[in-house]
């Protein structure tokens, strides 16, 4: 399993620059998110910084009294790092190293270094890599030259402990090999994807913002050994498993990359298709954290990239989770529930709230099975939800009733009707 350097904890001051489009609510969301994702990426953060200005500097980003008052800090705190708020251009990186020793990364670079870190699948690994490699291109200067003392820590470390190469040739060619791997990945999924399709399967998939708990949801519904954390980003690549229903109903069920505010553009355009996945789901699974007191913030980030991802029409339950540690109160969305996906009965209670938004979806059939076609039989069990079965001794077949998905490849099941 891929972890961070838990031993090395580098000290953080962050710094934001608040401009007038932006009102002071979302600047100091944003600001509590880039500490939080700094303690994801094992950072501590020991000053935050902020100043309101009418643009940023072209030159350092923020203003000459506030780089001064840096210095004072960096040094007064010992700091490693110094975490800007928002993407810095090139020659902003260049200016501000000469001011300071510790090291410059700004929030695209934490962002992909925490996406890096966490990576699972080979396609997750492969994407990262081409995101992060493209961010820091135009950043170099020239062969051999190194941004922002390259090297080691946050904002360096590439999938898998690898560290990023930083000569401008090798990246270039990287950049394309990376290309055509995905390119071959990604194909290779759209073919599963199809036939998944064809073979008419039920699709849920889990959304929700980062942290909320999907993985922990995922691997209970489908004891499947997924990874979780209490950290922000445990899931980078949708991972797709069955999970069976009380019914005895199969659908397939995906787990998708926790949503942040703001997800650089670079990783937004390498998980585009994954999260597409998503959105060609029958059900869309909203895993919210109950506990949070950004939870309106987040369900608002979530919404707005459902949104983008055009898949607001999607049926959706909410599930507001982690109920033991807010008590479960709330008058919610509908349809939703309250659950603690760390207690067996409320994940009972998700399962038959998930048949009966699946439930929905389906088609009421009637099929005679003649009794020697166990096969029939047994896939009338798993791949619907099979509510009656009679045994006609007379006519030596089986008198079935049940719900089916209106796709599915159970081509025998002609005379549906209500
Ligand atoms: N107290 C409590 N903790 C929970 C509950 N569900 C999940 N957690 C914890 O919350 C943390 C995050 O859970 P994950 O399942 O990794 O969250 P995620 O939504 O998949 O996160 P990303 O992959 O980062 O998007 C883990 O430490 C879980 O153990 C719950 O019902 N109650």
């Amino acid at each position: 399993m891929n972890r961070q350097n838990d031993s090395v904890h580098e000290k953080a001051i962050l710094v934001g620059c608040q401009l007038p489009r932006q009102n002071d609510e979302r600047f100091f969301y944003s600001m509590e998110e880039l500490k939080s994702l700094t303690k994801t990426a094992n950072g501590t953060v020991c000053a935050v910084v902020s100043q309101k200005r009418e643009r940023y500097d072209s030159a350092t980003f923020i203003g000459k009294g506030k780089v001064e008052e840096i210095i004072a800090l960096e040094e007064e705190l010992e700091a490693d790092l110094i975490i800007f708020n928002s993407e810095l251009s090139p020659s902003q990186v260049r200016n501000l190293s000469n001011h300071f020793n510790a090291r410059i990364i700004d929030r695209t670079q934490l962002i992909l270094d925490i996406f890096a870190q966490r990576a699972k699948t080979r396609e997750g690994k492969l994407q990262v890599e081409l995101a992060q490699l493209e961010y820091l291109l135009p950043r170099l200067s020239g062969i051999g030259v190194t941004l922002s003392r390259l090297g080691g820590g946050i904002g360096t470390r590439g999938p898998g402990e690898t560290k990023l190469e930083k000569d401008r040739r090798h990246i270039r060619f990287r950049i394309h090999e990376l290309k055509q791997q995905i390119n071959q990945v990604v194909n290779h999924r759209e073919r599963y994807r199809e036939r998944r399709k064809h073979q008419g399967a039920f699709q849920a998939a889990l959304v929700g913002y980062t942290n909320a708990g999907k993985s922990t949801i995922f691997n209970k519904l489908a004891e499947a050994d997924s990874y979780e954390e209490d950290k922000l980003f445990a899931t980078l690549d949708p991972l797709t498993r069955k999970v069976k229903l009380k019914s005895g109903f199969q659908m397939l069920l995906t787990d998708t990359v926790g949503f942040i505010q703001d997800l650089p553009t670079s990783l937004i355009a390498a998980f585009r298709s994954t999260l597409e996945e998503a959105a060609e789901a029958n059900l869309l699974i909203h895993v919210i954290d109950g506990s949070s007191e950004d939870r309106s913030q987040h369900e608002k980030t979530v919404s707005r990239i459902l949104n983008d991802l055009k898949a607001s029409h999607i049926p959706m339950l909410t599930v507001y989770n982690k109920k033991d540690q807010f008590g479960g109160h709330f008058i919610p969305e509908n349809p939703s529930i309250s659950i603690s996906a760390l207690s067996e009965n409320d994940i009972s209670a998700l399962l038959s709230a998930i048949e009966k938004e699946v439930v929905k979806q389906l088609t009421f059939y009637q099929i005679d099975v003649p009794a020697h076609d166990g096969k029939l039989l047994s896939r009338l069990r798993s791949e619907t939800i099979m509510l009656e079965q009679e045994f006609n001794k007379e006519k030596q077949l089986y008198e079935c009733k049940g719900y089916a998905h209106s796709s599915s490849s159970i081509d025998s099941i002609g005379n549906r009707g209500e």
